[in-house]
């Protein structure tokens, strides 16, 4: 480890190893630390995305085998979540293969030191006994999960993101607390593969920050593959290591006995090793680092990315692109000469997928952005009841919603603003529309495109030939007609 670098990331996590890899490839001196070698990656690769997905991979493999049984097939058997479990890591390990530091060492030529960092000046770190400095540190610490404090929790083994991928015997009673992403992709996953699955949210509707209409839907859909919802409730208590005690704000309590627990209903800090005082670096009344436009704390040689930086007066977003979108923000901005020219942190063009099945994809402006900024806008509701592809492999309850720009004389030349699709595979489908947000197209663009039959995406200018044909102007319709 030098004595002084240009910038050194704390955490390797999607934002910590996104800004010390684009600072080294510019040319910079970079330092990136981390607690030990196999938390590189975060929790990305260790306890969120990776697993996860790989896991909910699976899990669809099982649901559509069973599901095959109506056309002949004759399957039985169980899962066996200890092979499962090898699958889930044998895909982290390969990803790991580039994410260690080893690798980082000798193939981005980083300084990568393991240990845990801590501040001792505005600009000096200590690990492991030692000091450095640098001109600018990035805080990418991450986050974790938020702990369940209620009565009798300490008899009770606690399962979250971090641990619950050590399982090696599938639970016949699983008990969610949470209905927000992690309990839906989890729940639906152990549901398929087997357990019956119980799930307690505090809230009214899963996916409270998604439309209340998707969240209706997707909730029908995964009661119909049987997982039990308790919403509008807590847990009070746990009577024992395996009996819950669930209630409603001022209703009757009930006892849910389960067999493993997880507990998903939120995230919180990383900060209490960092001695941050010591740097001048403030938190606000949510425990959030205090943050400018500009990812910057309240020390000018400190910023923050990641998880760490959800104090953004833009919002809060733990996703894996959302540490990458403030990346590309910082690394811009960092080497821009003139501060004039910063680029502020928005999030006007980001998307988020939920990984259920079916999946939700939420992109551009969301309708709360909508009316708060007193932006004009239309809702577009598109239904797949008669999109062939969907009919063809039994998708047809899907549903496509769209804020666009009113439409004017010209329906043509509307533009969209955001959106959700609720589909199979809606974090693909989404993937055009969120381009043309970011490059502005306007419906008429989608409209001149030809599509192959019966691609999933040809939804994408159905919608448009609907609205289109919904709004063409009686004067246009006239001279059409006249000139022919
Ligand atoms: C179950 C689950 C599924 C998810 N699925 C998705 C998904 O599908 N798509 C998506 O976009 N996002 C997903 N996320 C969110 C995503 O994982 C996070 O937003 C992302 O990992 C955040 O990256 P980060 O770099 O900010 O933090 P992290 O990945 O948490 O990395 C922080 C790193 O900092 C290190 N660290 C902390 N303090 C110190 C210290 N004092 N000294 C040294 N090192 C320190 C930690 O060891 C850690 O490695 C999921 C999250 C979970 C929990
Ligand atoms: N596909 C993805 O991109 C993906 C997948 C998983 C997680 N993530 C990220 O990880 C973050 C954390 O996920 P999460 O699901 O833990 O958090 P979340 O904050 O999104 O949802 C937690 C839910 O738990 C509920 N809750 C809070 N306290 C409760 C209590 N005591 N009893 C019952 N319910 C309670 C909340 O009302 C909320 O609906 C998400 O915000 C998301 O950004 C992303």
């Amino acid at each position: 480890m030098k004595s002084h670098y240009d910038l050194i990331a704390i955490g390797a996590g999607s934002a910590g190893l996104g800004v010390a890899i684009a600072m080294k490839r510019l040319g910079f001196d970079v330092l990136l630390i981390d607690r030990k070698d196999q938390r590189i990656g975060g929790d990305c690769l260790n306890d969120g995305c990776v697993p996860s997905k790989a896991l909910i991979h699976v899990s669809r493999m099982i649901h559509n085998a069973r599901r095959s049984q109506p056309f002949g097939w004759k399957m039985e058997g169980a899962t066996d979540l200890a092979a499962v479990m090898q699958y889930v890591h044998e895909r982290i390990e390969i990803i790991r293969a580039h994410e260690n530091a080893t690798y980082l060492r000798d193939s981005e030529k980083l300084d990568v030191e393991l240990g845990t960092a801590r501040f001792v000046g505005k600009q000096q770190i200590e690990i492991g006994g030692r000091v450095t400095s640098a001109k600018n540190i990035v805080l990418c610490t991450g986050s974790k999960p938020q702990q369940l404090n209620v009565a009798g929790i300490d008899q009770v083994k606690v399962y979250t993101n971090e641990n619950i991928f050590t399982l090696d015997e599938l639970p016949e009673r699983l008990l969610i607390i949470g209905a927000g992403p992690i309990g839906m992709e989890m729940g639906q996953a152990f549901q398929r593969m087997g357990s019956q699955v119980t799930v307690v949210g505090a809230e009214d509707r899963i996916l409270s920050k998604e439309l209340p209409e998707v969240s209706t839907l997707l909730q029908k859909r995964l009661a119909e593959e049987g997982i039990d919802f308790r919403l509008n409730r807590k847990v009070k208590a746990f009577r024992d290591a395996n009996t819950a005690e669930v209630a409603p704000e001022n209703g009757e309590t009930e006892q849910i006995p389960f067999d493993v627990l997880l507990v998903a209903i939120g995230r919180t800090f990383n900060f209490d090793d960092l001695n941050l005082t010591a740097a001048g670096i403030e938190l606000d009344d949510k425990g959030r680092i205090k943050l400018n436009d500009y990812l910057q704390t309240t020390n000018e040689h400190v910023f923050a990315a990641g998880d760490a930086a959800a104090g953004a007066p833009a919002g809060q977003r733990y996703f894996s692109h959302a540490a990458e979108l403030h990346v590309s923000t910082l690394v811009s901005n960092l080497i821009t000469p003139s501060r004039v020219l910063d680029k502020k942190l928005t999030y006007d063009n980001f998307s988020w997928v939920t990984f259920t099945d079916p999946e939700v994809a939420t992109f551009g402006l969301l309708e709360e952005d909508l009316r708060k900024r007193n932006i004009r806008y239309e809702r577009v509701d598109y239904d797949f009841a008669h999109d062939d592809r969907a009919v063809i492999e039994d998708y047809e309850y899907a549903k496509m919603i769209l804020f666009t720009e009113p439409t004017g004389l010209n329906p043509f030349s509307t533009k969209i603003l955001g959106g959700t699709i609720i589909a199979p595979n809606a974090g693909e489908l989404a993937q055009e529309l969120i381009l043309a947000i970011q490059q502005k197209l306007t419906a008429g663009d989608f409209f001149n495109k030809i599509y192959p039959y019966p691609t999933a995406s040809r939804v994408n200018k159905s919608v448009w030939i609907d609205h289109i044909s919904d709004n063409l102007p009686g004067v246009v319709r006239k001279a059409v007609k006249w000139l022919y």
